[in-house]
C-alpha cells in the first residue's frame, strides 16, 4: 500500500465510517493519502446532494450577473478580502491565472478592535450580490458553507486518528466556531480564447491544513504533480469532493503529511462551456505559531517509521508559504492575501502594502 509515489488519486468512501471493519480500511486509506499522495476523492460524504445541485445551478447565473452587479461586490470594498475579482487579476509564477472568482467566508463578525493585531481584521462578513439579482443564492450557499465546514471539522479528527494521534490533537489549531472563518471561492475558468492561454491557475501548494474542492462542472483540468514530476489528472467524479492537504499541515507534521503541488488547465478552445469549481479552505486559528513548542505533535514510533520508509519529499515546485517558519498564522494568511490582491491591500492595509510593493500598485496580484 505505502508506495512512495502515485499514479492515481485514491477514492475514499465516507459512508464506510459507519461500519467498524470498513472504518479501519478508511483510516488506513486516509493515512496513505496523507503520507504519500496529498490528495483524495471523498465519495458519499455528509454533504446533502440537493444542496450541491442547487449550488451548481446558481454558478453560471452568478458569473452572468451584469458587470455593475459584480462591481458592487468587488473585493476592494472589503478589508476582509471577500468579494469579486475580475478575470485575470492574479498571477501564479509570473503568468496570468485565466480565472474569475467570488471569495466568500463562512459567516463571521469581525472581532478586530483598534490596537489589536492587524491580521484580526482579515476575517469578517462576506459581500453577497443583491438578493433581487440572484434570489435564493445566499441561503443556498450558506447552507453549503455550513455543511462543508462541519465536514472539514470531522475530517480534521479523522486525519489525527490516521496519523496515530488522539482525535482531538489537531483540533488545538482551531478555535471555537465564532472565532473561526473558512474561505470558499466560486471560480469560473473560461474557455481558452487562443492557444497561448491555458493556465487556469498555475502550479501551487495550498496554505492551510485542509482544502475541500467541489468540481462543479464536468470539465477535466485539475492536475496534481507526483514525485516524478508527472502531472496526474484529477477529473471530476460525480458525487465526490476532492480533498487535499496544505503547507501548514506539512510544516506542523514535520513533513510527515504531504502537501502536493497542483494546477488547473483552462478548458481548451472548442469547449462549449467554462469550467466551474468551489474550493473551501478550512483555515486554522489566526494566533497559531506553527513553529512553536505548543504546536509540536508527538507521533507514535510506527508512524515515524512509515515516514522513514517513504523518505523525505523532494520538492516538485518552488515553495510558497514558507513563512510559517517565522510568522504567526494570521500574518502568513494576511500576507498571502496582500500579495494576491494588492489593490485591496493598498486601500485597507497601506503600510503592509508598501512593504510588499514599494514601487506602487502592480497590474496584477501574485497568487502563489
Ligand atoms: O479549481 C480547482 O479545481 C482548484 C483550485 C485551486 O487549486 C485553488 O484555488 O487553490
Ligand atoms: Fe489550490
Amino acid at each position: 500500500m505505502a508506495e512512495k509515489d502515485f499514479q492515481r488519486i485514491p477514492i475514499l468512501d465516507y459512508s464506510s465510517l459507519k461500519y467498524p471493519d470498513k472504518r479501519r480500511d478508511f483510516i488506513a486509506q486516509l493515512q496513505h493519502a496523507l503520507l504519500n499522495v496529498g490528495f483524495l476523492y471523498l465519495s458519499n460524504s455528509s454533504i446533502e446532494m440537493k444542496v450541491v445541485e442547487d449550488l451548481k445551478s446558481y454558478i453560471p447565473r452568478l458569473f452572468n450577473l451584469s458587470k455593475d452587479e459584480k462591481d458592487k461586490v468587488r473585493m476592494s470594498n472589503s478589508p476582509h478580502f471577500l468579494g469579486y475579482s475580475r478575470l485575470g487579476s492574479e498571477l501564479t509564477k509570473g503568468k496570468v491565472d485565466y480565472r474569475e472568482q467570488f471569495d466568500f467566508g463562512t459567516p463571521h463578525v469581525c472581532q478586530w478592535r483598534p490596537g489589536d493585531s492587524e491580521y484580526k481584521r482579515v476575517w469578517g462578513p462576506s459581500q453577497y450580490p443583491d438578493e433581487d439579482a440572484i434570489p435564493g443564492f445566499k441561503d443556498t450557499f450558506e447552507a453549503y458553507l455550513h455543511q462543508i465546514s462541519e465536514l472539514a471539522t470531522e475530517l480534521i479528527r479523522l486525519m489525527a486518528e490516521a496519523l496515530g494521534l488522539s482525535p482531538e490533537s489537531l483540533s488545538k489549531f482551531y478555535d471555537t466556531k465564532e472565532k473561526m472563518q473558512g474561505l470558499c471561492k466560486i471560480v469560473q475558468y473560461p474557455i481558452s480564447p487562443n492557444p497561448s492561454i491555458s493556465q487556469g491557475v498555475g502550479p501551487h501548494y495550498d496554505s492551510g491544513f485542509l482544502t475541500i474542492l467541489l468540481q462543479a462542472s464536468s470539465h477535466p483540468g485539475l492536475q496534481v504533480q507526483n514525485l516524478s514530476n508527472e502531472w496526474v489528472d484529477v477529473p471530476p467524479i460525480p458525487g465526490t469532493f476532492v480533498v487535499n492537504f496544505g503547507r501548514a499541515l506539512e510544516f506542523v507534521t514535520n513533513g510527515l503529511v504531504r502537501a502536493t503541488s497542483h494546477r488547473v488547465i483552462s478548458p481548451p478552445m472548442g469547449s462549449t462551456s467554462p469550467r466551474y469549481s468551489v474550493p473551501y479552505f478550512h483555515n486554522i486559528s489566526q494566533d497559531v505559531w506553527i513553529n512553536s513548542p505548543q504546536s509540536r505533535l508527538d507521533f507514535p514510533r510506527e508512524i515515524l517509521e512509515l515516514k522513514e520508509i517513504r523518505g523525505d519529499l523532494t520538492r516538485t515546485d518552488s515553495i510558497n508559504f514558507s513563512d510559517y517558519e517565522t510568522d504567526v498564522s494570521g500574518d502568513v494568511y494576511l500576507n498571502g492575501r496582500v500579495k494576491s490582491h494588492p489593490d485591496v491591500a493598498q486601500k485597507h492595509y497601506p503600510e503592509r502594502f508598501k512593504k510588499f510593493f514599494p514601487e506602487g500598485l502592480p497590474a496584477q496580484g501574485m497568487a502563489y
